[in-house]
């Protein structure tokens, strides 16, 4: 397994013949707006006229964050735990979506604070979480390697499990501060515009969470063109693995479809491992996370939905899932003016 495995190019070829045959489709060119983009950029990656993207898979990987100590979350870290028992148990909002959608569904335990059991948990637990990076590096490199290649791995396997579309998502307490260190390292922005209240935390508190994050900078200051550096040193093991994770599905010409604000740092991550990542990521949806705009500004992409969530755990991505659907569906179902013998506009080629 190497995480820098070549990502082919797009095929821009196979998008342009998809873009003229959808203006052979039973409609006014164009009337299906970003629905016929999305068909297109879904066959791009896949280097097929028509894409599918059933079934999807999720993945969770769930860790924890030695900066909770420092008081920036509005729930105790020993949630990351419990919820990780809700995700087997199949109560969470990510269960309730992944089968909605029917979509293959994993929980990763790469770094929970502590031990845990359950019928279905994948354990791949690098270390008992990460060190609070305030006060010391949150891994060594070795272990933010690691963390990546387990991602990459968990993707690979539901990649050949026959999964065509790839949502990744994540459960740590604390992990919107080690995000948004993140991303005020990659964007050079402003604390002020990055950080957001995560769980809720009163405004009172949001003051600390970014004095512990411009405390936190200046302590480690990590290489921003060096991914490792940069998980070493703020990261989260989680966030390392949804970056191996991505990292795989575009090695695998399969499209990421990108959930909130901790999925799009660490899609951020990826694209420093590998600026064509990006080519293969859709974002689901914005987070009402403060920062999430910066980040995917960062990326690049316009977001599909716009609903007031700031969960994660993938359940952005979830939700905006049917809507690729319905572009792969619009493709492969619709009748063409021809095979329906209705009279063309005026001037087809235009
Ligand atoms: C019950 C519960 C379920 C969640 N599912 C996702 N998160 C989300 O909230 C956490 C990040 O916010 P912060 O940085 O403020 O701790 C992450 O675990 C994220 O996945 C949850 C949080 C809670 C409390
Ligand atoms: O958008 C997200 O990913 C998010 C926002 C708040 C809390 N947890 C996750």
């Amino acid at each position: 397994m190497n995480v820098l495995q070549e990502i082919p190019a797009l095929n821009k070829e196979i998008g342009d013949q998809v873009r003229s045959y959808i203006n052979q489709l039973t409609k006014p060119v164009g009337s299906l707006g970003r629905l016929e983009e999305i068909a297109i950029e879904l066959a791009e990656m896949t280097a097929s006229p028509f894409p599918s993207v059933t079934p999807p898979g999720v993945i969770v990987f769930a860790a924890d964050h030695g900066v909770a100590k420092e008081g920036v979350s509005a729930y105790p870290q020993e949630v990351t735990a419990q919820m990780v028992l809700n995700f087997l148990n199949g109560g969470a909002a990510i269960n309730v979506f992944s089968r909605q959608i029917g979509a293959k569904f994993t929980v990763v335990d790469v770094g929970v604070a502590t031990d845990l059991k359950g019928e279905g948990l994948i354990s791949k637990k690098v270390r008992y979480g990460t060190e609070n990076f305030c006060e010391k590096d949150a891994m060594s490199i070795e272990e933010a390697k690691q963390a990546v290649a387990i991602g990459y791995e968990q993707a690979e396997a539901m990649i050949t499990g026959g999964i065509k579309c790839l949502i990744v998502g994540e459960m740590g307490i604390a992990n919107t501060t080690a995000s948004s260190t993140i991303l005020a390292l990659l964007s050079g922005k402003e604390i002020e515009s990055l950080v957001g209240k995560g769980t809720g935390i009163p405004d009172e508190k949001l003051a600390h969470k970014r004095d512990v994050i411009q405390r936190a900078l200046s302590a480690r200051n990590p290489d921003v063109n060096d991914p490792l550096d940069i998980l070493s040193k703020v990261g989260g093991l989680e966030i390392a693995a949804m970056a191996g994770a991505m990292l795989a599905g575009a090695s695998h010409r399969i499209p990421i479809l990108v959930d909130g604000f901790i999925c799009s740092v660490a899609a951020l991550i990826a694209k420093l491992f590998n600026p064509r990542v990006v080519d293969y990521m859709i974002l689901g949806h914005r987070s009402k996370e403060s920062g999430h705009q910066v980040a995917i500004d960062m990326l690049g992409k316009q977001p599909l939905l716009d609903l007031g969530m700031r969960l994660g755990e993938g359940s952005g991505a979830a939700v905006a899932f049917p809507l690729l659907q319905f572009a792969t569906k619009m493709l492969s179902e619709m009748a063409t003016f021809s095979s329906a013998q209705i009279s063309n506009r005026h001037d087809p080629s235009l």
